[in-house]
């Protein structure tokens, strides 16, 4: 009896031993398929472009890299397309509210100094302008909610829309849109954060976490729609902005022309509005994406988005190592300061940013391609009759025409690139609109081309400055 208990108990032990086994076979198996997967992935983007877009905050980097996707792999780009919807009618509301709130203070001056003693005695104009201040209200509170639930470290309320690299927003919207109370990951498609940065926001902002009526702007948009057409289009309005030189048009994530398309019942975004959508980008992060159509189906390209705020800039340093191509974003904003310091000219602080990329020895072995963005404003901006001598005094008397200015500009940053380059390398420069979609496509895929041109140059030129040894 207790022999054969014994020998149930050595069966059953040997049963364990032969599990245990099969569990660490199995294991090992896993870990061997992981690792192939990992040298795989590593081939893989090894032999792939990366590219590191880099330029001063609003210069377009992230924008260029939503045309690169648009370009080249547009199935990814539409996975993404219902998540931008908030984010541009964030940017309508912030519009609103912060730029309405301008205009009416504007306003206030110019019709209400004194404000009448009785309803009847307020012009039709006055009257209508403080049924809509009262009646844009609800907009706040929704700008308010929507502004904790995506960006809580925002303090300063009239900054633009910013969330951190890797912090999983687009899955948290995409959770919202299918009624889900969380995300499934915190990672967003395609894309990581590269910093470490924050990926806990989550989990810790549940109780902002859905989209109820007072944070759902789709209502509020629609509820509003009639004031806030009112208060963009009316006449007395017009007149006032015109005469106070307020310019909204040019402002980033500017979407005022289309209120009534944005806050109408079955708003979807369309490529332009998710291109011109403005999101600032706080920390490093690598999108990934695989080629969907072109010449070479299938192959990687590793875009690198950095956020080009100055307080940002120590951050780069570390993912200068291992990129083929730098696409450096200035717009010729000669007329504009930085928002972070606003004693410093934009063009000023591109041309220093730019002569610190040339010289960087990490960067000798990168191709650097200068995208003059934005050329669209800089031909409003002159056409507006903006002097660029009257900030720029050595622009002197040369003629205020776009193509005269672009030359002069191009002139200095080619000399600092000829100047301060570790090595002697092409210098590359395109006049760019990143709101372009057409022109942006076409450029790009000469751009991507070229890199690749250069890579595979580089590639055989190692190969044969290390020939392989025999065994
Ligand atoms: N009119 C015009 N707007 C542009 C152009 N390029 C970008 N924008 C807009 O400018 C704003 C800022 O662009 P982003 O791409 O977010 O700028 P960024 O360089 O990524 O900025 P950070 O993330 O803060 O570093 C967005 O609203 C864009 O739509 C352009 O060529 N013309
Ligand atoms: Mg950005």
């Amino acid at each position: 009896m207790v022999e054969r208990s014994s020998a149930r108990e050595s069966d059953e032990e040997a049963a364990a031993r032969v599990k245990l086994l099969q569990d660490a076979v199995k294991r090992s198996k896993e870990i061997d398929e992981s690792l192939q997967e990992t040298k795989k992935a590593l081939e893989r983007r090894k032999k792939a472009v990366k590219i590191l877009l880099l330029g001063q905050s609003e210069s377009g980097k992230s924008s260029v890299l939503k045309n690169f996707q648009l370009a080249f792999a547009p199935r990814q780009f539409e996975a993404n397309r219902s998540t931008w919807k908030l984010i541009v009618q964030l940017n309508l509301i912030r519009q609103v509210t912060h730029n309405m709130r301008a205009i009416i203070e504007t306003l206030s001056a110019e019709w209400d100094p004194s404000p009448p003693a009785s309803p009847a005695e307020a012009s039709s104009a006055v009257r209508n302008f403080r049924r809509i201040r009262l009646s844009l209200s609800p907009l706040l509170i929704i700008e308010n909610n929507l502004m904790k639930m995506l960006a809580p470290e925002t303090k300063d309320p009239t900054k633009d829309v910013c969330v951190r690299a890797g912090s999983g927003w687009k899955a948290l919207l995409q959770a919202h849109r299918n009624g889900q109370s969380s995300p499934p990951s915190p990672r967003e498609g395609g894309a990581h954060s590269l910093l470490g940065a924050s990926t806990g926001f989550v989990g810790k902002r549940q109780s902002h976490n859905s989209l109820n009526n007072e944070s759902d702007p789709s209502q509020a948009l629609i509820a509003q729609r009639e004031e806030i057409l009112w208060l963009w289009k009316d006449h007395d309005v017009r007149r006032v902005l015109l005469k106070r030189g307020v310019q909204l048009e040019d402002t980033s994530g500017f979407f005022m022309n289309d209120a009534a398309r944005i806050a109408s019942p079955n708003y979807l975004p369309t490529d332009s509005d998710i291109i011109r959508a403005r999101l600032r980008t706080v920390g490093v992060e690598e999108h990934q994406f695989v080629v969907e159509k072109g010449g070479d189906v299938g192959s990687d390209v590793f875009i690198t988005d950095v956020g080009g705020s100055r307080s940002q800039r120590a951050s780069w340093v570390p993912f200068f190592d291992d990129v083929q191509a730098i696409l450096f974003l200035a717009p010729l904003a000669f007329n504009l300061t930085l928002e972070e310091d606003p004693r410093v000219n934009r063009l000023e602080d591109s041309l220093n940013l730019w002569r610190e990329i040339c010289a960087n020895r990490l960067l000798a072995g990168a191709n650097l391609i200068l995208f003059f963005n934005k050329r669209d404003v800089l031909a409003s901006t002159l056409a507006s009759g903006v002097q660029v001598k009257r900030y720029v005094p050595s622009y002197g008397e040369l003629p205020n025409e776009i193509t005269e200015v672009t030359k002069y500009f191009k002139d200095k940053f080619k000399s600092y690139h000829k100047r301060l380059s570790p090595t002697s390398r092409p210098f590359m420069c395109y006049e760019t609109s990143a709101i372009d979609i057409k022109s942006m496509t076409v450029l790009l895929i000469g751009v991507r081309e070229s890199i690749l041109r250069q890579h595979l140059k580089n590639v055989l030129e190692l190969g044969a400055e290390s020939p392989v040894r025999p065994n």
